[in-house]
């Protein structure tokens, strides 16, 4: 899918980037990891992992436990794993201390209750969590938020647009250091929210590769197509052309977050599957190729460093090449003692990792 008046880069041409960092992988728990951790090892220099594991990630002991797993899953993979803890309304300023003294604990997620995969425990109303916000303003970590409400009455394709009206606008004004990053934007109204704030502004939005790649036709033209239901759920094609101008835009407001979130087969081929889109062993390889075909090759490198800038990531200038050779992804791919469903499943992918 190339932009009007891009070209194709040519077969066999190779290209250095920095080492891409994720910074929003669900790994999810127990056997699952042994097949998640090595193929993301593959591909990313640090991944920050999501904590919605049953139970969730609240309490820094959990942490610790959960850190030391995913660390042990790498084999002989050398990526390295930051965390954050599961915000509650319950969640105490003590608990942001006991973070702080842990290097791998970068800050929080905060999941409106409700809004996604294991997000029960998650907050029901933002100022329930004045006091941590705060602190973790006070101490420069991070709040990575679900930008969306929950509330029944909302469409859910108005979701991201109703929170930023309702929740971010006024926590972003309360709270003007705070670093916050909107994870997986999925919206025009996101990324002109994060472009409208001033440069002193600390947000930043994370872009999936779905997000940049498809729109809500990949979901529902043709039949329901059940591996691409995801939350933020696929936009209109005029959003996903937003997201792309921002991913490229070298404004060092957007950075990469492939929300890589894997659930088995029967999981999501279901009366009622879950939401999550699995990409860890193609995201790099689709932020490439989305860039190509906005002919914004040029554009990678700040998009790769955006994010390893915002979390203070340092890797002495270490790269990764690829090269432009297709390979076709497997119709399944193991996921502990299950299957799960690969992104773009028996398709070729155009770009190749070489080191
Ligand atoms: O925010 C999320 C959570 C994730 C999951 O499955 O954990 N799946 C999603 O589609 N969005």
């Amino acid at each position: 899918m190339l932009c009007p008046g891009a070209e194709s880069v040519e077969e066999g041409t190779k290209i250095t980037i920095p080492y891409p960092c994720d910074f929003h992988h669900h790994f999810r728990q127990g056997p699952a990891i042994s097949s998640t951790v090595p193929v993301a090892s593959e591909r990313f220099g640090t991944a920050l992992a999501m904590p919605n594991t049953k139970p969730p990630i609240t309490t820094v002991p959990l942490a610790l436990k959960y850190h030391e797993e995913l660390m042990a899953a790498r084999g002989g993979g050398d990526m390295d794993i930051v965390n954050v803890l599961y915000l509650t309304d319950n969640t105490k300023v003590e608990t942001v201390d006991e973070m702080a003294k842990h290097d791998f604990i970068v800050g929080f997620k905060y999941y409106p209750a409700g809004a996604t995969t294991n997000s029960d425990a998650g907050v029901t109303d933002f100022r329930k969590c004045y006091d941590v916000f705060k602190r973790v303003e006070e101490l420069g970590m991070v709040l990575c938020i679900h930008s969306e409400v929950s509330d029944a009455d909302i469409d859910i394709f108005d979701r991201e647009k109703v929170f930023i009206d309702r929740v971010i606008k006024v926590i972003v004004s309360d709270f003007p250091n705070l670093k916050i990053v909107m994870e997986h934007i999925s919206t025009s109204f996101g990324v002109d929210f994060i472009n409208s704030l001033p440069p002193t502004s600390r947000v930043v939005g994370s872009i999936t590769p779905h997000h940049i790649m498809y729109n809500r036709n990949a979901l529902l033209v043709g039949g329901v197509k059940p591996h691409f239901y995801c939350l933020p759920i696929l936009k209109r094609e005029s959003h996903r052309v937003s997201l792309l101008s921002a991913a490229t835009s070298r404004s060092g407001r957007f950075i990469m977050g492939t929300d890589s979130a894997p659930h088995t087969v029967e999981s999501k081929e279901s009366a009622c599957g879950c939401a999550g889109v699995f990409n860890g062993h193609c995201a790099v390889e689709m932020y490439v190729e989305a860039f190509e075909g906005a002919g914004r090759m040029d554009a990678l490198e700040d998009f790769v460093e955006a994010g390893k800038k915002f979390y203070g990531i340092e890797d002495g200038g270490r790269k990764m090449e690829l090269v432009k050779e297709t390979w076709e992804v497997p119709g399944t791919m193991e996921f502990g003692e299950n299957k799960v469903k690969p992104l773009r499943a028996g398709e070729k992918m155009l770009w190749k990792i070489v080191r």
